[in-house]
């Protein structure tokens, strides 16, 4: 049977969404890397499958996939898609929320088109991160070239965020795979460069646990405004600035929470072939 698709993106971190609300759909990692390559299938950062919601207070669940087959506990430009896809089914709903394997991410799409998505807590304890021994996730003892002294943040997923004096210089298609499969992060982890580039303004690249080099990364951002806050770079609210764009978070005092706004696009819709779910893979 054909499946319908939706290619959303975040600020250019672009998804494939499939909708499996009513005919359920599982994807071997090996059918996810046929769908995620730019060449054999549709090509995206991120496969995004839409559930019924498992908890009460749930309008939907959001599985996210790697392209390399692994999944991930959070994807936070693709929660706004899903936020802003699953509102305007609502008629005008503009409140609802995202349940992932991470937890619940309550969403609001405001009148401009932004939406905003309650991130969760900013995980710190170096268990929750996780890395294979203690730690203080302030500041670890990992590096690889240029790059060392990474602050840790799980967002629902690991992050190594890594301050340097100009993110533009770093070379992270060499750095960013060494520093992911880090014996330090027996998860793997998503590696950030950061510059902080004027007060309230971070400058940040990305190199994605199994996707590579991204255009934005939602948890990626929060994991570095928490990140800057920690270090006292910035304040509990900044723009970070990424080669797709700004998207603005904010690390809430009141109950540690990770807020992040941002905008959402469609750019097409298509079918899939089913030769594509069940051909030879690349
Ligand atoms: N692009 C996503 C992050 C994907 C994270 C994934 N690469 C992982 O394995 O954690 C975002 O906007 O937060």
């Amino acid at each position: 049977m054909a499946r319908r698709f939706l290619k959303m993106h975040g600020l250019g971190n672009d998804f494939v969404v499939l909708d499996a609300r009513d005919t359920p759909l599982s994807l071997t990692g090996a059918q996810a890397r046929v769908l995620a390559d730019r060449r054999f299938g549709v090509g995206c950062d991120q496969i995004i499958i839409l559930e019924p919601p498992q908890s009460a207070g749930a309008d939907v669940f959001m599985r996210i996939l790697n392209p390399d087959g692994s999944e991930s506990g959070a994807c936070g430009n693709a929660t706004r898609c899903v936020a802003s896809l699953v509102a305007a089914e609502g008629m005008g709903r503009d409140r609802l929320t995202v349940e992932t394997i991470s937890g619940l991410l309550p969403a609001v799409r405001h009148a401009d088109g932004l939406v905003t998505v309650d991130m969760g807590p900013a995980r710190l304890d170096w268990r929750q991160i996780p890395l294979a021994e203690p730690a203080d996730t302030l500041s670890l003892d990992v590096g690889a070239g240029p790059l060392s002294a990474p602050c840790a943040v799980n967002m629902g997923n690991p992050h190594a965020v890594f301050f340097v004096d100009d993110a533009e210089a770093v070379d992270l298609a060499s750095w960013g795979p060494r520093l992911e499969h880090h014996t330090a992060f027996p998860q793997r982890a998503n590696i950030e460069v950061a510059t902080v580039v004027a007060p309230g303004r971070v400058r940040m690249r990305v190199w994605e646990r199994g996707a590579g080099i991204t255009l934005a990364c939602g948890s990626g951002a929060c994991a570095t405004l928490v990140a800057a806050v920690r270090r006292g770079l910035t304040g509990r609210r900044a723009e970070i600035v990424m080669d797709g764009g700004v998207l603005t978070i904010e690390w809430r005092e009141s109950d540690g929470h990770v807020l992040m706004t941002g905008p959402v696009a469609t750019a097409f819709s298509g079918e899939l072939d089913e030769s594509l779910l069940s051909g030879p893979c690349p």
